[in-house]
């Protein structure tokens, strides 16, 4: 009906000029300007006034000959009721923020229970001749999950870009439907979980680890190496594999080799692992080195000259994390000078300087303080500065002492640079945090995991 009114809307008009004999100059004046909003419980036709001022009198002088002029033309028995302009606008402009507020929160809580960094998209990854299949095979699979690759293996080595691209594909799919039911978990996560689930720690029983895995519609998994050799976890995960690539539910794995080549995989995943695409990531060549740093420039808001990008480009060639670090470290090394008054230029001198312990003269790089604190803190959801930061908070504490304990186990460097370069601090607390997590390693299984991950990290 109300497309009807709307429709017939200048025939109403007319035909109430002629029954009620009404001037030319009265028409322009209150029913022109009057526009059809609403019909509302079904008999009262809501009209919208221009100005709040000819409410009362539109009520008083127009509403039956309005309501009988619609009878007339349309055969619509109703009342006419009237709305002001400037309160529609108010009301829809709250309720568009309503709708605008609830997206974002429902997709903030939907990331952070599917474990999803919201940074991680296609929109950020440079594609390069290095993961140019990596990324078409991934874009595919999140425009159709579940339908083409199954699973989708991505592998390549350390800090080359697959947990970007399978958050990038995740975040892609939650876009496009926020229904998904996503997951994505570390290998490390996924055992962990297992482990306490065989324990049956805080409640948390087998049946509810089963549960949850198995009713997902995409499962991304990190890192899948950290499994293999795992009896119960393999088994566990194979399970879970049969049970969502039976469903049709789309899978991703991630790891630093093709299935065929990790030994201690069984063959009974190795085969499944196979019946999908596998694609590979390479270590990324001098234009892409440029392009991601340029993008990495673009998004943190820097500007810095290009004799200094290619300087970090042509050092630094096998590791995208480290690249970035770099930029990070001469970005802080500028902010640092001139006695906090303004920043210093940053110039190749200044490159050079910020980077002496990560490129020595051969071009090799070492392990240092900042590479451990650059993986701990990637590890961990944390930006490097907040594991530098004061905050006592736990969820930043124990990756502190975690970062203590490998800067200590994997270079020769003494405790007070340690203790400098993690923040300024006391070479006691550097040696409280080294003898918590060694005393936490004796009985603490799912710390020992970690350990051994981010060693791999640090040093493949
Ligand atoms: N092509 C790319 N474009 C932009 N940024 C990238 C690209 N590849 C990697 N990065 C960035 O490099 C960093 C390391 O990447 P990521 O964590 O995805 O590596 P990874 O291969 O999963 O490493 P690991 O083996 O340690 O798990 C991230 O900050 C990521 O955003």
């Amino acid at each position: 009906m109300l497309e009807t009114l709307k429709e017939k809307w200048p025939e109403i008009i007319h035909f109430l000029k002629n029954e009620y004999d009404i001037s030319e100059v009265s028409v322009e004046t209150w029913l022109l300007p009057l526009e059809i909003y609403s019909i509302e419980d079904e008999s009262v036709v809501k009209l919208i006034v221009p100005d709040a001022n000819f409410l009362g009198y539109l009520k008083k002088k127009y509403s039956t000959m309005l309501a009988v002029s619609i009878g007339e033309v349309t055969g619509f028995k109703c009342k006419v009721d009237f709305v002001v302009k400037d309160q529609i606008q108010e009301e829809q402009l709250k309720a568009n923020q309503l709708i605008q507020n609830n997206q974002l929160m429902v997709s903030q809580t939907t990331l952070q229970e599917a474990g999803l960094n919201p940074k991680y998209t296609f929109d950020t990854f440079v594609v390069g001749a290095n993961n140019s299949l990596a990324h078409a095979a991934s874009l595919a699979v999140a425009e159709s999950p579940g339908e083409i690759y199954n699973p989708l293996f991505i592998y390549g080595g350390v800090g080359l870009g697959k947990t970007h691209l399978m958050h990038s594909i995740a975040n892609f799919i939650l876009k496009n439907n926020p229904n998904t039911k996503i997951m994505y978990v570390t290998s490390e996560k996924f055992t962990n979980e297992l482990i306490d689930a065989i324990r049956n720690k805080n409640n948390y029983s087998t049946t509810e680890f089963r549960e949850k895995y198995r009713s997902i519609d995409v499962l991304l998994i990190d890192d899948i190496q950290f499994i293999i050799g795992k009896e119960s976890t393999q088994e566990e995960f194979f399970h879970t594999f049969n049970a969502l690539h039976d469903a049709k539910k789309q899978i991703i794995i991630s790891s630093d080799k093709p299935p065929r080549e990790i030994e201690t995989l069984e063959e009974r995943l190795r085969s499944r692992f196979e019946w999908g695409l596998s694609v590979d990531i390479q270590s990324p060549d001098y234009e892409t080195r440029m392009a991601i740093l340029r993008k990495k420039e673009e998004l943190e808001g820097y500007n810095i000259d290009n004799e200094v990008i290619k300087y970090i480009a042509t050092n630094i060639k096998s590791n995208i994390r480290e690249l970035e670090g770099a930029l990070t470290k001469i970005v802080a090394l500028s902010k640092l000078g001139n006695n906090g008054s303004s920043n210093k230029e940053i110039n190749l001198a200044l490159a050079e300087e910020a980077l002496k312990d990560i490129i020595s003269p051969d071009g090799v790089q070492s392990i240092t303080p900042e590479l451990i604190l650059q993986v701990v803190a990637d590890h961990f959801d944390l930006t490097p500065q907040e594991i530098l930061s004061q905050k006592r908070n736990k969820e930043i504490v124990y990756p502190r002492q975690i970062a203590m304990y490998l800067c200590r186990n994997m270079t020769a460097i003494p405790l007070q640079v340690i203790g400098k370069v993690l923040g300024g601090r006391d070479h006691t607390t550097i040696l409280h945090g080294i003898e918590k997590i060694t005393k936490d390693l004796q009985n603490n299984q799912s710390l020992q995991n970690t350990i051994d991950i981010l060693k791999k990290k640090i040093h493949p």
